[in-house]
């Protein structure tokens, strides 16, 4: 089995990456072993605007990205290790998806950590979840990747993942949350002090189930990654883009008065949008729903088409800030 390690921690490099791999036409198995620094890793059909809180993924500097597998969202940062397998897959060959957590599930047993391959894509010790895996068929080639908590910080992944779905109606697959737990909690200081000397560990229990050719990943896989990155994975059209259909509903009372907004978001772009209340209005209702149908659903580019409208207070006695903050309250 070849290892590969990506040499970044760019989640956007990184999902590029082993992409980039599983279209690697060579015949071995590849094992790679990555970090991304913090994160928010969201299913490739899911909302995220259903499954993240903004707000606290902004104030912590968390990017979100979408990858190509199905599931539900995770956290990442450097407490966190990520794995991928991926190998030719044999058409004639029925697939079990239950059994492909269980050589990580038999190296961690390995290493003396009791982790149990539960369900079907989740790993646990203790009860509680160390792991979550995905995967995906692509040019003949299965990919079966997860996580790793063995130092993340749980608060965080707690907050940002933390959101109140009730103003949004939205087809797409939904997270399955679970209670999480650290490895590190579960094992004694002296085996694994850090996150290198548990990666480290890994890797040879991994060589102990068969032979693994360390190197590094050739110019070509760079130089795809590099594109992949740039085409897909940085952009907004992937990361948010491919979102499923949704309608947000929200009405908030200000000083001024009540406000009710209805979008409906298609390919992360607002296809129609009702807004009422009894607020003093100084501008047409039906200009301010006209400019927003066709931006994107981000407070930034909906900050920049409200200023196009060149309107002093527009919506009478609510301000801007209240109306936008209406739009994506949660
Ligand atoms: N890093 C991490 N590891 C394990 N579990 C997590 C993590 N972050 C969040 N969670 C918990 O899992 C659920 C979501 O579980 P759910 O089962 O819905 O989704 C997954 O597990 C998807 C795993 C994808 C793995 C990929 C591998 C490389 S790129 S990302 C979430 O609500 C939290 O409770």
């Amino acid at each position: 089995m070849i290892y590969l390690e990506t040499n970044s921690l760019d989640p956007t490099y990184n999902l590029a990456m082993e992409e980039a791999a599983q279209e690697w036409d060579q015949p071995e198995d590849i094992m790679m072993l990555w970090q991304n620094k913090n994160a928010i890793i969201v299913g490739r059909y899911q909302n995220a605007e259903k499954e993240i809180n903004f707000k606290a993924a902004r104030e912590l500097n968390v990017q979100v990205v979408r990858r190509s597998t199905g599931g539900g969202t995770v956290y990442h940062d450097l407490g966190n290790l990520n794995y991928s397998f991926i190998r030719p897959i044999d058409y004639q060959k029925k697939l079990d998806l239950t059994t492909l957590s269980k050589p990580m599930e038999e190296a961690l047993n390995l290493m003396g950590i009791p982790a149990l391959a539960q369900g079907r894509n989740d790993i646990t010790l203790d009860g509680k979840k160390i792991s979550g895996t995905a995967q995906r068929i692509h040019c003949r080639r299965l990919l079966h990747h997860g996580t790793l908590l063995f130092d993340a910080n749980l608060e965080v992944l707690q907050s940002v993942l933390n959101v109140d779905p009730s103003k949004i109606i939205s087809k797409g697959i939904s997270s399955v949350r679970s209670r999480v737990t650290n490895i590190k909690e579960h094992v004694s200081p002296e085996k694994y002090p850090d996150m290198a000397s548990f990666w480290q560990a890994l890797i040879l229990a991994f060589s102990k189930e068969g032979p693994l050719t360390r190197m590094d990943p050739p110019e070509h896989l760079i130089e795809k990654a590099k594109m992949l990155q740039e085409t897909k994975y940085q952009t907004w059209e992937w990361n948010f883009g491919k979102a499923p259909a949704f309608t947000y509903s929200n009405s908030k009372r200000f000083p001024g008065g009540n406000l009710e907004i209805d979008v409906n978001v298609e390919n992360g772009l607002i296809t129609a949008c009702r807004i009422c209340g009894d607020f003093l209005g100084l501008v047409e209702l039906d200009d301010l729903e006209n400019a927003l149908v066709g931006c994107r659903y981000e407070s930034a580019a909906i900050q920049a088409n409200l200023s196009r409208l060149d309107l002093p207070l527009y919506i009478g006695s609510i301000t801007e800030a209240d109306f936008i903050s209406c739009l994506f309250e949660r």
